[in-house]
This record gives structure tokens, C-alpha cells and sequence, in this order.
């Protein structure tokens, strides 16, 4: 049996005693310091849901809208200690915005135990996590100043790029202001009782089953995909699934109450994410440390247009260390002189030189010259720790 019990439970309703709670309305209601005139005199409502009520400043774990009603709300599972896991924001949720501003508050996809969280706590150890259901969602939230930042995934080592974020960077206007490389270590997990043979299928982010494609693949086990690791692992407490396991960090294990089967499964031992810290405004360049700027742009037509747009970083000793492609969505195709049909792109460039290098400059304007969009997502320090954290 499972040393914690899992339990369904209403949300814990809100108890609105003191200041900054409005005596008239149920709902707190909190007024922000914006910097800019713009939102100065926004006063936000929302119903803030946390553990302990008088402590607004260490409780905010999810805020909703005052529209959503607490019926709406989505059960939540419970392990060891019910009212400690934080219920993950959804984009409906999104049009208000609160922060207290004594702590940062850094949004992540998925739920407690989410590799995205660990990451987060390495970019800012003392930060309130905040989960969101999906990525779209951190991005919101940041925008709406629901949060201070959001920590996203980008691309693992054995993965490959999470593409959903590139799209996302350039649909939103958040800047890049840092980046963690995080090492992960993936479990296989199941309840209590449930032995590997027992297993016939396995539930996880489908950037996690590709990491383990090996070792699931060698187990002959079903793989099925979920929205973030901790999640899977979520779901199979919840619905004590026997014939189902996870993959999943040993804090995802250790919060929903499963048994860990095996060990760093991944199919390489060195299974590094990397994720991106994003903000509302630009972190200014500098040159003391190591910096790394990530760009995207789309290029003129021609034969070696893009031969020529990376020598402008050759040319200059800039190193590349990311280039992505991906679609032109709003114009994926283009109809050349002898009609044929050509794929258009975007490309994400991330090369290691600060925008405050005049090198760097002078290789952005060299590539203005032949590029139909270009814009900087950010320039901010490279994580040059060696991944530890696991
Ligand atoms: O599902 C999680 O735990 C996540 O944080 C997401 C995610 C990803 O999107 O790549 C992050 C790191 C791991 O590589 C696997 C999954």
C-alpha cells in the first residue's frame, strides 16, 4: 500500500480577516506598485488560494480570478500534507493580475515536483514557484504581472528543442533575461505494491519519453504522454493505478507518495535541460561575465542567404551555440519565379557575445542587411555552472 493516502478535496476556502482583504467583498483585493504611469492606478481583485490566509506574503501559491468560483475549480490530489501543493494557473484564469512584490514570484509548466520547478528554485533559490498548466499560461502570467518571471524549458540534450516554447518566444514579448541548465534524472515510479512486471504502461512528458526511449523501449512498456513529468506522476497516485507507471523526478515520488522501481533511466547519464528565464523588461548587457544573446530573424531570398548570416558571426570569432528553424506561420510557403513552392523560416540564433560587445553590435548590423525581421529576445549571462542539482 501507499505510505501516503491520496484524497480528493475541495479547495481550501479563503478567509478574508485583515488588510489588504476588502471587508466587503470575500475576495482580497490588493493594490499594486507599477512602475510604469500606465498601470499605476489599476487596482486587481483576485481570490488568492493558500494555506495559511494571514500570510499572503508565504502563502501565495495559485491565484485565480475572482470570476472563477471555487465549484469551477478542479479537484486537486492530495498526498502527505493535503493544503501544501499549489493548483496550477490556467489561461482562463489569466485576465487579472496580482504580486505582493516582497517576493519574486517565478512561474512554471506543470505541477509540484515538475523538473520546471527545480529549475526555477536553481535560477532563484528563495522565489515562490509558481505552477502553470501550460506554457502559454507562464508566458500570460508574466505579461499580466501575475508573476515576476517565468523559467521555461528551451531544449535538452537528449531531446532536442521543446518548439512549442520557441513559437511561444516570439508570440509573446518577453525578454530573455537568463538561462539554467538543469541535470535531470528521470525515475521510474509506480504505487505501492506495483512491481516492474506488472507494468504495461508508462506515463510522462513526451520530452521525458524520449529521454528514456531505450530503457522503456527495452521494458516493452506502452508510452503514454502527459503534460509534465510530475504530473504522471500525479495521476497514477490519484487513480492508484496498478497497471501504470511514471517517469518522473525522486521529488515528484516523494510528494504524490510512489514507489521508485528504478533509477536515472535516461539514455545517457549526462541528460542536461535547458531552460530560460523570461521577464517583462530587458536585463542590461554586460561585459564582466560571460553573456550569451539569442536572436530571431528571417532571411532574404537567394542562393547562400544563410551561409552568409551565420559568417556574420564567423567572421567576427562570435561563437554559435543554437540555431533553430522554424516555420513562417504567417506566410509558411512562398511561390518562387519558376512556381515552385519554398518553405519560409525563422531562425533562432543564440551566439555567445553580449549586446554590449561592440563585436556583437557590428555582426547584427552586417546581418540587418540581408534579414527581412530581425529581433534580440535577449542578451543575459550564460549558466556556466556545471549542472549539478539533480
Ligand atoms: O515535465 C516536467 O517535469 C518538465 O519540467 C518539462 C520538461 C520539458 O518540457 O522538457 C523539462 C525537463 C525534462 O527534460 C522533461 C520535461
Amino acid at each position: 500500500m501507499a505510505s501516503s493516502r491520496i484524497i480528493s478535496h475541495s479547495p481550501p476556502n479563503l478567509h478574508c480577516q485583515s488588510s489588504p482583504f476588502d471587508s466587503v467583498n470575500p475576495l482580497p483585493s490588493i493594490n499594486l506598485n507599477f512602475p510604469s504611469k500606465r498601470h499605476r492606478n489599476l487596482r486587481i481583485r483576485a481570490s488568492i488560494r493558500g494555506h495559511r490566509d494571514n500570510d499572503i506574503n508565504d502563502t501565495l501559491q495559485s491565484v485565480e480570478l475572482r470570476t472563477s468560483s471555487a465549484s469551477a475549480l478542479p479537484n486537486d490530489v492530495v498526498s502527505k500534507d493535503p493544503l501544501s501543493l499549489p493548483r496550477p494557473l490556467s489561461s482562463n484564469q489569466l485576465s487579472s493580475a496580482v504580486s505582493d512584490g516582497s517576493r519574486l514570484r517565478v512561474a512554471y509548466q506543470g505541477v509540484r515536483g515538475a523538473y520546471s520547478e527545480s529549475a526555477a528554485q536553481k535560477a532563484y533559490p528563495n522565489c515562490e514557484a509558481v505552477p502553470c498548466e501550460q506554457f502559454d499560461t507562464a508566458f500570460e502570467a508574466v505579461e499580466r504581472w501575475l508573476v515576476d518571471r517565468a523559467v521555461l524549458p528551451i531544449e535538452n540534450s537528449l531531446g532536442g528543442s521543446i518548439h512549442r516554447n520557441y513559437d511561444l518566444l516570439l508570440r509573446h514579448r518577453l525578454h530573455i533575461v537568463g538561462e539554467v541548465k538543469y541535470a535531470v534524472h528521470h525515475c521510474l515510479m509506480a504505487n505501492h505494491g506495483v512491481k516492474l512486471e506488472n507494468l504495461k504502461r508508462v506515463l510522462s512528458h513526451p520530452q521525458a519519453l524520449a529521454q528514456c526511449e531505450n530503457t522503456l523501449a527495452g521494458l516493452g512498456l506502452v508510452r503514454e504522454a502527459v503534460d509534465d513529468t510530475a504530473g504522471a506522476a500525479k495521476h497514477v497516485a490519484l487513480h492508484e493505478l496498478q497497471d501504470a507507471g511514471a517517469v518522473a523526478s525522486s521529488a515528484a515520488a516523494e510528494i504524490y507518495g510512489l514507489n521508485v522501481l528504478a533509477r536515472d533511466i535516461q539514455d545517457d547519464s549526462d541528460n542536461v535541460t535547458r531552460f530560460l528565464v523570461l521577464a517583462r523588461e530587458p536585463i542590461l548587457p554586460g561585459t564582466d561575465r560571460p553573456f550569451k544573446t539569442s536572436i530571431v530573424c528571417s532571411l532574404e531570398e537567394g542562393p547562400g542567404i544563410l551561409f552568409k548570416a551565420l559568417a556574420v558571426f564567423a567572421l567576427r570569432q562570435i561563437n554559435l551555440s543554437k540555431i533553430e528553424s522554424r516555420p513562417l506561420r504567417n506566410q509558411p510557403l512562398r511561390t518562387s519565379d519558376d512556381n515552385n513552392k519554398y518553405f519560409d523560416y525563422l531562425f533562432y540564433i543564440d551566439f555567445e557575445a553580449s549586446m554590449a560587445d561592440q563585436n556583437a553590435q557590428n555582426a547584427l548590423r552586417h546581418l540587418k542587411e540581408f534579414a527581412t525581421f530581425l529581433r534580440v529576445l535577449g542578451s543575459y549571462p550564460m549558466d556556466t555552472s556545471h549542472t549539478s542539482m539533480a
